[in-house]
């Protein structure tokens, strides 16, 4: 008899975001075109985390190839609070921006909470403010901007399952107002039965083990083992780690999720590689909220995503 070994479906992130991104540019163009509107997104970075430096190049990046206004604010790490405040004051009110995102984490004489609630919400394409987290909690998603991970880990999850996930199970493990919290709510509002996991939880591999969607957003490399996944179920894997691979020579690292990818693989039924899963789906989700937040600005109907 022949060992048979299931192996899941790869969900390929980076195909879907380049999709997103597709609509993206041609609304942005539509919008440009119909309404002399031009997209505006200001990526501030506080500091020279060259982990933060790599992500805010690639928003950049991506922001011109999508046709946007994009400026990035790179201020020293000694930056005080109130200078920081006193630049997104400024973003609130130049007309030209329609997204601000401020990268986290900031350096720890500044307040992240404060900064982030003194963005206007209705430029916190991060969604991140209170405002848009309360209108996610009560349903108002037409309003309100969706962190973007949350939201893209949700069009993924899309793929495989469908909008509708009456009858799931659903097992968020972290609870964290950027991703934990927000992507439990989109899967409450999508119907699914869910549960959120932190470090407390007694008894994780066996709450994981009830879930038919799994989500995983510790940040702690490959915890998430191949007997805490039920087979069949859709992973997606949020963590990214870089850990020391000492065997390629000095300083070299690699990147890893929160989940063990080989072992879970073997067992679920779809699952997000790291890198080319969820990552490249948040900055994708980035430059959609910048498109919806200028097409608001310009009272035009935004695309559905
Ligand atoms: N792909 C992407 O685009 C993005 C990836 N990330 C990655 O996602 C991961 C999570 O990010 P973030 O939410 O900001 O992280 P936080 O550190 O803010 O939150 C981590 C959560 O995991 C929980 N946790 C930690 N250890 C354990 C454990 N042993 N067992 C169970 N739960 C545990 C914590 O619980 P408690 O609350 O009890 O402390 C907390 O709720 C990171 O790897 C980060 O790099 C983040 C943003 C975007
Ligand atoms: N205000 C704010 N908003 C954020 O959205 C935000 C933030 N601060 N701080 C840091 C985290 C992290 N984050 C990622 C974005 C893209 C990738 C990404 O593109 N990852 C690629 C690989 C990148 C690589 O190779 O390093 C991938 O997974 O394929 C990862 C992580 C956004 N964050």
């Amino acid at each position: 008899m022949t060992a048979v070994t299931e192996t899941a479906t790869v969900i390929d992130g980076k195909a879907v975001a380049e999709s997103v991104v597709e609509t993206v540019k041609s609304a942005a163009a539509e919008l440009k075109q119909a309404a002399g509107v031009v997209p505006g997104i200001a990526v501030v970075i506080v500091g020279e985390d060259p982990a933060s430096q790599v992500y805010v190049a690639s928003k950049g990046k991506k922001a011109k190839e999508c046709g946007f206004h994009s400026v990035q604010h790179t201020l020293a790490e000694a930056t005080s609070e109130a200078d920081l405040l006193s630049l997104v004051e400024d973003l609130n009110n130049d007309p030209q921006i329609h997204g601000i995102l401020v990268q986290l984490p900031l350096p720890g004489h500044i307040d992240d909470g404060r900064v982030i609630q003194a963005i206007d919400p209705e430029k916190d394409v991060d969604g991140f403010h209170v405002i848009n987290a309360g209108k996610l909690t009560i349903g108002d998603m037409d309003t309100a901007f969706v962190p973007c991970t949350p939201a893209g880990s949700m069009l993924l999850i899309e793929r495989v399952r469908g909008k509708d996930l009456s009858g799931l199970n659903a097992v968020v493990v972290g609870r964290s107002n950027i991703v934990g919290k927000p992507m439990a709510s989109l899967l409450l509002a999508a119907n699914a039965t869910v549960t959120i996991c932190h470090s407390r939880t007694p008894d994780l591999p066996a709450t994981c083990r009830n879930a038919d969607i799994l989500v995983a957003a510790v940040g702690r490399p490959e915890m998430v083992r191949g007997d805490w996944v039920k087979p069949g179920a859709t992973v997606i894997d949020v963590g990214i780690n870089r850990i020391p691979v000492p065997e390629r020579g000095e300083g070299k690292t690699r990147l890893v999720g929160d989940v063990a990818y080989a072992e879970c693989a073997e067992v679920a039924g779809a699952i997000t590689p790291v890198p080319g899963g969820v990552g490249p789906m948040t900055i994708a989700m980035l430059m959609a909220n910048t498109l919806v937040s200028a097409c608001r600005h310009a009272g035009r109907t935004p695309p559905a995503f």
